[in-house]
């Protein structure tokens, strides 16, 4: 029986036109279809000869992220090392093409050198129905050199040093806090959630002039940074990554990066601190006042000009909390981590503490920045466990790398620091915490320039670089002082990053206790 027979018999005896089969032929199709579609976007990298990490459907090499299986630092520290021997390394963000820049020369063209090829992040945000995603971090072009020139003057020395007495007197506060607790037989406590509590106090103080977190109550501001990131959020974990990931699935999905509840009481909150300044005439050394400044204390939405409109100010606001607060804390607790497994950093840091002869009270800009072991310390925490663990770029204009490959418009590209820090290659024993490497006199080993990229590098590097260092110094300054610390053996030497957050932090925390120093100061 020829074939077309034997069909026609199938479609008179109503086969065709029965639903199921009708449905399971569209299933057909579609699987085909996408397999089709699917092994022609994997293999974009082949085609254009460069090698690359594998492709599934649907999350492209990322997938661990996605199912929240590894955190996104460790993903892609993994395609790095896929991609060993490449200064140049294809992976697939979802069906996306991206890349992976290996190569610390070629790291520094595309931050530095031939950074106007590569100025944006590429990431989502809404300035409409979302204001406050349209923050430094994301944006775009004009519009973030528009806010980074008028922004960066706050960084600047003579207004850290004013900032300085700022986060020292918060740093007074952890002491006394920790002391008070010590007195009242509570020793141990978990370091993520402790000094969360301190850099929450930092940063409200300096970006918004609030204050008063006693240590004990619940603070509204860091509540709110914790909604915008709660880990046991699963939709909101992906409405705070989705962005940075992949733009054009975000847009397509039209993602809040702000849950609304937090958008109308920050928005609320600017309102009427904005007001209140103005009716009472308030001054305050703060990054909202900077911002004030420059909108000429006017309500209209006067974009294009010199000056902010109210969003606009929300918005930079906003980040400063966000960046600043998560990052601080954790870089706190990893240390401290660290020092608890390792008594003999830990002695030659409180060693030159105590040396320098001052409490946390009177410490000045000068002598915390003179102190190199301290530095040290800071440098390697950073450097196994740097807090943002994937930098972020978008080649804005197509670019033709040394050896002739040209990267295209549109193209997504990162640098995994956390790959690079934990490279034996540029790190030997890359999971050991050995200050000695960041030795100003006798480093234990070279740095290879733009292998250390903790703070990112380039004219989009980190703003609060300084003010980072001085709120983490000072925070180790104030406990070490007048406490050791010491493992209680709850939290494994090696620490797990939570796979649900895009900032690394300790996946169950980290428990640490606080034991009384004697000192002559
Ligand atoms: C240990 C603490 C911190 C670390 C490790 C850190 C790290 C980073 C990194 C890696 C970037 C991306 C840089 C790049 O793409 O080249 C960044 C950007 C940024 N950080 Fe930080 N950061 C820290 C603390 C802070 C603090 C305290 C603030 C604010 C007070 C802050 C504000 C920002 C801002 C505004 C950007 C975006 C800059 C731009 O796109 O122009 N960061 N940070």
């Amino acid at each position: 029986m020829e074939l077309s027979t034997a069909f026609q018999m199938l479609g008179d005896d109503g086969f065709f036109n029965s639903w199921w089969v009708q449905l399971l032929l569209v299933i057909l199709v579609t699987l085909v279809t996408t397999r089709i579609y699917a092994s022609h976007v994997f293999s974009h990298w082949h085609r254009k000869g460069l090698a690359s990490c594998a492709g599934s459907f649907p999350f492209g090499s990322i997938g661990n992220f996605v199912l929240q299986r590894k955190s996104i630092s460790e993903v892609y520290a993994d395609i790095y090392r896929s991609g060993k021997g490449h200064k140049l390394f294809g992976y697939y963000s979802f069906f996306s093409p991206s890349l992976l820049v290996r190569d610390p020369e070629l790291i520094r063209l595309v931050l530095v050198k031939d950074f106007p090829h590569f100025m944006n992040r590429g990431a989502y945000y809404n300035e409409k129905d979302d204001p406050l995603s349209a923050h430094i971090f994301s944006l775009d072009g004009e519009e973030w050199k528009k806010i980074r020139t008028k922004v960066s003057p706050f960084y600047a020395t003579n207004k850290m040093k004013f900032m300085f007495d700022t986060i020292r007197s918060c740093s007074v506060d952890l002491q006394r806090f920790l002391l008070e607790s010590s007195n009242s037989c509570k020793s141990e406590f978990e370091l993520k959630g402790l000094m969360s509590k301190y850099s929450i106090n930092v940063i409200a103080q300096t970006a918004i002039g609030m204050e008063g977190n006693n240590f004990k109550d619940k603070n509204m501001l860091s509540e709110m940074s914790f909604k915008v990131t709660d880990p046991d959020d699963i939709v909101q974990t992906f409405r705070f990554s989705l962005p940075f990931i992949n733009r054009n699935l975000a847009a397509l999905l039209k993602l809040r990066f702000t849950p609304k509840a937090t958008e109308d009481y920050y928005m609320a909150a600017v309102r009427q601190i904005i007001e209140q300044r103005k009716r009472e005439n308030v001054v305050k050394h703060d990054f909202m006042h900077l911002l004030l400044q420059m909108k000429g204390r006017s309500d209209t939405i006067d974009k294009g000009t010199a000056g902010l409109s109210v969003e606009e100010i929300a918005a930079q606001t906003f980040i400063f909390i966000l960046a600043g607060h998560e990052t601080s804390s954790s870089t706190i607790a990893f240390c401290l981590h660290e020092l608890a497994l390792d008594s003999r950093i830990q002695q030659r840091l409180c060693h030159e503490i105590d040396a320098s002869g001052v409490t946390v009270e009177n410490v000045t800009f000068e002598q915390i920045q003179s102190m190199e072991y301290l530095d040290a310390v800071f440098q390697e925490t950073l450097r196994k466990y740097p807090p943002a663990g994937v930098l972020i770029r978008e080649c804005i204009k197509d670019y033709e790398c040394p050896d002739g490959f040209v990267i295209k418009k549109g193209t997504r590209i990162n640098v995994s620091n956390y790959g690079l820090h934990r490279d034996p290659h540029f790190f030997p024993n890359p999971d050991k915490f050995d200050p000695g490497r960041f030795d100003k006199d006798s480093p234990s080993h070279p740095i290879v320039p733009f292998s250390y990229l903790p703070f990112g590098e380039g004219p989009r590097f980190c703003l609060g670089k300084r003010f980072a260092m001085f709120t983490v110094k000072l925070g180790l300054f104030a406990i070490l002082s007048k406490f050791s610390v010491e493992s209680t053996g709850k939290s494994a030497p090696t620490v797990t990053f939570n796979p649900a957050l895009f900032l690394n932090s300790p996946k169950d925390g980290l428990h640490i206790r606080f034991v009384p120093r004697t000192v002559s100061i």
